[in-house]
C-alpha cells in the first residue's frame, strides 16, 4: 500500500475489515512492525477521533510521533503553483512537503474543503500535493472529498454487528447549523459499494452526491421510506454539491428520531461524530441501546492500525 487516501488503495476491503478485527483481539501483535520509523500528523482543521486514534494505532505498532496543527504551530502554506508570495504565507508547499518527508517515514494529513470552488476541492489540491512532493506514503485523515480512515472503521463495524449476510444499511441526510464537507457520506458510499450491503441514501432534493461516490446505491428522497427494514442507519449532514458548498435546508424533519427509528429492523445508529445533539439527531436515539457511535469511534483505531501496518509493510 504506497497511499490511503480512497477505497482504491485497499487491495482488498473484506480482508482489511478481517485483519482489523484481529488487531481488536490482539492489538499488539505487530508491536516491533513500527520501531525505529516516525509518522507526521498534519491537521489543517480540529479533530478528536482523527487525532487520538491514529497516536494510539501508531503506539500499537511501535511508531514514533510527531504531531503538528499546521497552520498555527507552523508556517501558512502557499499551495498555488507559480505563487508571487508576497501574502500571509510564508513557506510554499514545493519546500514544506520534501522537509517534512526528511522527518517522517508515512505522513497523515488532514485538510478540509474551502467549499467556495468545487473544482479545486474536488481535484484534491491539497493532498495531492502531498503525494507529489513529500515523497513519503500519505495517509488520508480526512481530505476534501474522502475520510477513509472514517469509512473502514464504519466498514468494521456494520461487519461486527450485523445480524444479516447482506444487511440494508441508510445513508441520511439530516440538519446542520453550518455547511459541512461531502467527505464523511462521499467516502463511506464508495465503501458501502464495495461491500455487500444493500446501500441506500436519503437526502432533501438538492443534496445529491457526485455521481462517482453514489456508484449503484438506491437514492431516495423519501426519508421515512429510506427507513423501513433497515438494520444500520448512517445519519450525517452535508452541503449541497450541486449548489455547491450551500445549506438550501435546514427541514429540522430530517432530524433522526425514535419515531422514525421504530420503522426499521431494530437498527442500529452510526454517525462519524462530532454530533450536534437534538439537530442531527435526538438525544432519545442517541442516549438508546441501538446507538453504536462510541464503539464506531473505537474501531477507528483499528482502522488506522491495519493500514499503518500495509504501509510499513511496503517500505521495510
Ligand atoms: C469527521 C467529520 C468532520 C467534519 N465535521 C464537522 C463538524 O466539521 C465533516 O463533516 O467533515
Ligand atoms: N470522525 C472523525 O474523524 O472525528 P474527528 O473530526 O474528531 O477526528
Amino acid at each position: 500500500m504506497q497511499n490511503f487516501l480512497s477505497v482504491k488503495d485497499a487491495v482488498d476491503v473484506q480482508a482489511l475489515v478481517k485483519e482489523a478485527l484481529l488487531y481488536k483481539k490482539t492489538p499488539y501483535a505487530d508491536k516491533h512492525l513500527g520501531r525505529n520509523r516516525t509518522m507526521g500528523l498534519l491537521f489543517f482543521n480540529s479533530s478528536l477521533r482523527t487525532r487520538l486514534s491514529t497516536q494510539r494505532a501508531a503506539q500499537n505498532l511501535g511508531l514514533e510521533l510527531m504531531v503538528m496543527n499546521v497552520g498555527q504551530d507552523s508556517w501558512g502554506l502557499e499551495f498555488e503553483d507559480g505563487a508571487i508570495m508576497d501574502g500571509n504565507k510564508a513557506e510554499h508547499i514545493k519546500e514544506a512537503a520534501p522537509v517534512i518527508g526528511q522527518y517522517c517515514d508515512i505522513v497523515g494529513i488532514r485538510s478540509f474543503p474551502g467549499l467556495t470552488d468545487r473544482e479545486e476541492d474536488y481535484s484534491e489540491k491539497v493532498i495531492s500535493q502531498f503525494v507529489k512532493n513529500t515523497g513519503r506514503p500519505i495517509v488520508s485523515l480526512e481530505s476534501a472529498t474522502r475520510h477513509p480512515l472514517q469509512s473502514l472503521a464504519d466498514l468494521i463495524t456494520i461487519e461486527e454487528l450485523k445480524t444479516k449476510p447482506r444487511p440494508k444499511v441508510v445513508l441520511t441526510w439530516a440538519p446542520h447549523v453550518k455547511a459541512l464537507p461531502q467527505a464523511v457520506p462521499n467516502s463511506f458510499a464508495e465503501w458501502m459499494n464495495a461491500a455487500d450491503v444493500d446501500f441506500v441514501i436519503t437526502h432533501p432534493e438538492g443534496y445529491e452526491l457526485a455521481p462517482e461516490f453514489v456508484g449503484n446505491a438506491k437514492v431516495t428522497h423519501n426519508q421515512e421510506e429510506a427507513f423501513k427494514d433497515a438494520d444500520f442507519i448512517y445519519a450525517k449532514n452535508w452541503s449541497s454539491y450541486t449548489k455547491y458548498g450551500q445549506i438550501l435546508n435546514q427541514d429540522p424533519s430530517w432530524m433522526v428520531t425514535m419515531e422514525k427509528m421504530k420503522l426499521t429492523n431494530n437498527a442500529k445508529f452510526m454517525h462519524c461524530l462530532p454530533v450536534r445533539r437534538n439537530i442531527v439527531v435526538e438525544d432519545a436515539v442517541l442516549d438508546s441501546p441501538n446507538s453504536v457511535v462510541v464503539q464506531q469511534a473505537g474501531n477507528r483505531v483499528w482502522s488506522a492500525q491495519v493500514v499503518m501496518k500495509q504501509i510499513l509493510l511496503s517500505i521495510i
